[in-house]
């Protein structure tokens, strides 16, 4: 027999994310989607879980919130690269009898709301996705996003070079000064909309300013595992090192007013912020879309990174989050 939840759910969703795109040819209702990407340009590709329990908590993050983060993570990376998004694919596996519960439907209803307000503020279509029931009791979510930059033209984390200046977008380490405070006292968060104000509840990907970089940016990284363990990806990926000066750091009040804002800053991690190096010639804003730029440093050919503060300087460990497997 026909599982009704499913087929329900995937009706309900198609009709939500019904949307006229020139890049999508074709949406949710036939085995594949069809897109066609902008003439002479590539198509950049990422993928990101969101899991019960590792990424979220149903008794800590609202449903909206968790529906936000799924898709703004994937948003993020496309914003570190410089691209335009085209289409977002979405898996869900959710618990068996999930939809039986009214709890059960108000959670589906929030999560799909979050994803959606997300979608049509960025100009994200949905264009498809899977739907399973879930082998355990965890709500298991992983999001696939499609964009566009001009050829060859995407922002990478490879091409920093010695001399170069090193900057962020926004703040850093307000969203697990938010987070630390969720945990804490989760009733005050139920009622959170998506708003600036809550950096780790709705993040904002950085899109505009990603699209502005490419011009601009010698290299970039989004920040979702935390400045001192991205950095070091970066650094990886170029070859080089790096000086950070601590006191340029620009910290999220949310975090300055924590006990550790420093800690916050430079491991917190879910900023989702973006870090990029730009030749110390090139005239970069004071901010892009009225999100600040801040020059926190600079990369340097010797390849340790280093964080100076008090006149002296330290290495710089990375502390951020890293999956245990
Ligand atoms: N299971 C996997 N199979 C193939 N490639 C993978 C796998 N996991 C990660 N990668 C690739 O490794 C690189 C680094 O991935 P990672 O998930 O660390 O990216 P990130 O942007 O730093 O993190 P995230 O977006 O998850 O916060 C990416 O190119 C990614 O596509
Ligand atoms: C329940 C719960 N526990 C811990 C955290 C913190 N957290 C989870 S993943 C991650 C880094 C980015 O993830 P990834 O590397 O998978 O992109 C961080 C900082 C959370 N958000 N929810
Ligand atoms: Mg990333």
């Amino acid at each position: 027999m026909a599982n009704t939840g499913e087929l329900a759910l995937i009706q309900q969703i198609r009709q939500r994310a019904a949307h006229r795109s020139g890049t999508v040819r074709l949406g949710i209702g036939d085995d594949c989607a069809v897109l066609r990407p902008p003439t002479g340009h590539d198509i950049l590709v990422t993928t990101d879980f969101s899991l019960e329990g590792r990424h979220f908590r149903r008794d800590w993050h609202p449903a909206v919130s968790v529906g936000h983060r799924c898709l703004a993570r994937g948003l993020s990376d496309l914003a570190a690269m410089g691209a335009k998004p085209m289409a977002a694919f979405l898996s869900l596996a959710l618990p068996e009898g999930l939809s039986k519960t009214a709890t059960g439907r108000r959670w589906i209803q929030g999560f799909l709301a979050g994803l959606m307000a997300l979608a049509d503020a960025t100009g994200t279509p949905l264009a498809g996705g899977d739907t399973a029931a879930a082998p355990g009791e965890a709500i298991l979510a992983d999001i696939v996003l499609l964009g566009s930059a001009p050829r060859g033209s995407e922002l990478r984390r490879s091409t920093a070079r010695p001399g170069d200046s090193l900057y962020v977008t926004g703040a850093l380490g307000g969203a697990s000064a938010e987070f630390q405070a969720l945990a804490a006292r989760p009733q005050r968060f139920r009622r959170a909309i998506a708003d600036a104000a809550h950096p780790h509840l709705f993040p904002i990907p950085r899109l505009a300013a990603g699209q502005r970089l490419r011009r601009l940016a010698t290299a970039a990284i989004d920040l979702s595992d935390g400045l001192s363990t991205d950095l070091r990806h970066l650094c990886e990926e170029s070859a080089v090192g790096a000086a950070v000066d601590a006191a340029a750091l620009p910290i999220h009040p949310l975090a300055q007013a924590s006990a550790s804002p420093l800690d916050h800053a430079l491991n917190g991690g879910e900023d989702y912020e973006l870090l990029f190096t730009a030749s110390p010639t090139a005239r970069v804003p004071k901010q892009i879309g009225g999100i600040p730029i801040t020059r926190i440093g600079q990369i340097t050919r010797s390849r340790g990174i280093f964080l100076s503060g008090n006149g002296e300087d330290e290495p710089l460990r990375a502390a951020g989050w890293e999956h245990r497997i």
